[in-house]
């Protein structure tokens, strides 16, 4: 059996994580896990007290405490044991990162650096499908009806968090945070930071360093996707 491949991409909001992850995950075949995802699945599929703390963390855009994100995380992984995994969204904190430590090693650690004039031209052009979380940008993928989901054809909006000031507080915070994180991997050997200000541009350096260190299942279909 090949060797198991276990990533993790971390970058500020707006860095293109979502966007990258898809890519490398259809490229190379590895399962991506989102932890926002999940999180927001557990808040709209389950109405139990971990559904109601999780939301109230998460209205007030606050990190959900690491206990409840590790045992949201960690099961999932143990689940996909015999396949290799891109984490987004996770570890976050140094307490998740020690968590996921204890159990797998990780082979590579992506950090996406973008610099923060780019991330704020990016925000004020995104929009979403709230109940999806689907994500557009009117200039890097727009949706085919201009304010319209591809999907259900339901309404667009765009979300208060990724206003400047707000994005400003939050790129901060997510500096704070990941910066130890960020260390523990650089001492691990495992770091490799990617910088600049376009998702097409970073992809094919990206994927050829990912070319030398994992088989690629559809090698075929190398050319970017459209997101
Ligand atoms: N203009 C532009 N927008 C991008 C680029 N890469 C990603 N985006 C858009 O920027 C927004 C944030 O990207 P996303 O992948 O969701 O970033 P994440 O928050 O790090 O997961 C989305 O609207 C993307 O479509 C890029 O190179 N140029
Ligand atoms: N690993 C994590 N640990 C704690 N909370 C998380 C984690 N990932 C996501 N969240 C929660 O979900 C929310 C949305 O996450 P995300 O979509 O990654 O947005 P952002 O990058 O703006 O925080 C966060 O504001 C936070 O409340």
């Amino acid at each position: 059996m090949a060797k198991l491949f276990r990533a993790v991409i971390m970058g500020p909001p707006g860095s293109g994580k979502g966007t990258i992850s898809k890519r490398i995950a259809h490229n190379f075949g590895l399962q991506y896990l989102s932890c926002a995802h999940f999180l927001q699945e557990l808040v709209a599929t389950n109405k139990t007290e971990a559904g109601v703390l999780v939301k109230s963390y998460i209205d007030k855009r606050m990190l959900v405490p690491d206990q409840v994100v590790t045992k949201l995380m960690l099961p999932r992984l143990e689940q996909l044991s015999g396949h290799s995994w891109l984490l987004e969204g996770f570890p976050r904190t140094l307490g998740q990162a020690q968590a996921l430590n204890e159990l797998y090693q990780l082979d590579m650690v992506i950090s996406l650096n973008v610099p923060f004039e780019t991330l704020r031209e990016r925000m004020s052009d995104k929009w979403i499908h709230p109940a999806s979380g689907r994500v557009y940008n009117m200039t890097f993928n727009p949706p085919r009806v201009k304010g319209k989901d591809d999907i259900t054809g339901e309404p667009l909006v765009q979300s208060e968090i990724d206003k400047p000031e707000a994005l400003m507080a939050r790129l901060r915070h997510y500096k704070d945070v990941a910066k130890p994180v960020l260390d523990l991997y650089k001492s691990q050997g495992i770091l490799h930071s990617f910088s600049g200000t376009d998702t097409d541009r970073i992809w094919p350096y990206m994927n050829s360093i990912l070319s030398a260190k994992l088989p690629t299942p559809n090698s075929e279909s190398h050319s970017t996707p459209t997101s």
